[in-house]
């Protein structure tokens, strides 16, 4: 217990409480060892972290000063108001951002030149410890900070480190990905409770389903083809599913979703 420095969150909101609850059910830290700002007029996240006993406060520079690691997590659109307010506490501290479309350049130029800076990009499902996360490293971010990094987001699901160049499709893949996987799961239960199944019977189903297809992709490392094929009877009901899937263009229609996804990235990149 208490391997890792003091955490600090700069932007207590969905993405940080979800991280937040994995680092503690993970045992890598204890809720006295966390602090959080929030919007002052934000008085949801205010109540979520309290709830789980982290210290909320309504300004940043407390949770500079008092943290060995801050995580930077308020919108892209916020990240330029909050830089300022860090800089001059910046030095020597450890900053992990998973803010979407703020690149290492920006962070760095406007934090301490002694600030280390590593950018990340999780995913919701690390409420759950089942989340997936990458994470580049800026110019004075160590292996060292990488291998913090990666022990902290390693507790809650998968990590790897990546070439920066790549966040903006990732963002678009996995860190969206789960809503794009929200809305299948809603979908198969509405088609289930349409052909007459009870809703809870419906979610459960879908959502048990769409793990364990998760799970056999990953574990087996077959092709999702083949995959696919395995459950394909000819003349069956797959069959008969899959043609008005793909006649309605189902794989262009996500995939097209993942490039609006990258390309938004990009714009609030400014690239
Ligand atoms: N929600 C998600 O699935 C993911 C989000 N992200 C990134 O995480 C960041 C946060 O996203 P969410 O948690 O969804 O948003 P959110 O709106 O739930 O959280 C933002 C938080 O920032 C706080 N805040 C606003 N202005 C502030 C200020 N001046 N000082 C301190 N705190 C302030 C708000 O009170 C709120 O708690 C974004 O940059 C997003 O790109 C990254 C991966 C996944
Ligand atoms: O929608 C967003 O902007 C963020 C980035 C990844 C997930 N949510």
């Amino acid at each position: 217990m208490n391997q890792v420095g003091k955490i600090g969150v700069v932007g207590g909101g969905k993405m940080a409480l979800a991280m937040v609850k994995g680092f503690l059910t993970a045992g890598l830290t204890k809720s006295e060892r966390v602090i959080a700002s929030v919007h002052p007029d934000d008085k949801q996240s205010l109540k979520q972290f309290e709830q789980i006993n982290v210290e909320t406060v309504v300004e940043n520079a407390p949770v500079v000063e008092k943290s060995d690691i801050i995580f930077i997590s308020v919108k892209p659109q916020v990240v330029p108001i909050i830089l300022p307010e860090m800089r001059p506490l910046s030095n020597n501290k450890l900053f992990i951002s998973i803010a979407m479309g703020i690149t290492l350049k920006v962070l760095e130029e406007n934090l301490s030149s002694e600030a280390r800076v590593i950018r990340a990009m999780p995913n919701t499902p690390a409420l759950v410890r089942s989340g997936c996360s990458v994470f580049a490293r800026g110019t004075k971010a160590s292996q060292v900070d990488g291998e913090l990094t990666k022990s902290l987001l390693a507790a809650i699901g998968t990590c790897e480190e990546v070439p920066e160049s790549y966040f903006d499709a990732i963002t678009a893949l996995s860190g969206s990905g789960p809503a794009y996987v929200f809305v299948m799961i809603e979908a198969l239960a509405d088609g289930g409770v349409r052909m007459g199944l009870p809703r809870d019977l419906a979610y459960r189903l879908a959502a048990q389903t769409v793990l364990g297809a998760g799970q056999l992709v990953r574990d087996t490392k077959e092709h999702p083809g083949l995959l696919k094929d395995n459950v394909t009877s000819p003349a069956g009901s797959t069959a008969a599913a899959l043609k008005v899937l793909e006649t309605a263009g189902f794989r262009g229609t996500v995939s097209n979703a993942v490039e609006a996804a990258t390309l938004r990235c990009r714009e609030i990149s400014g690239k």
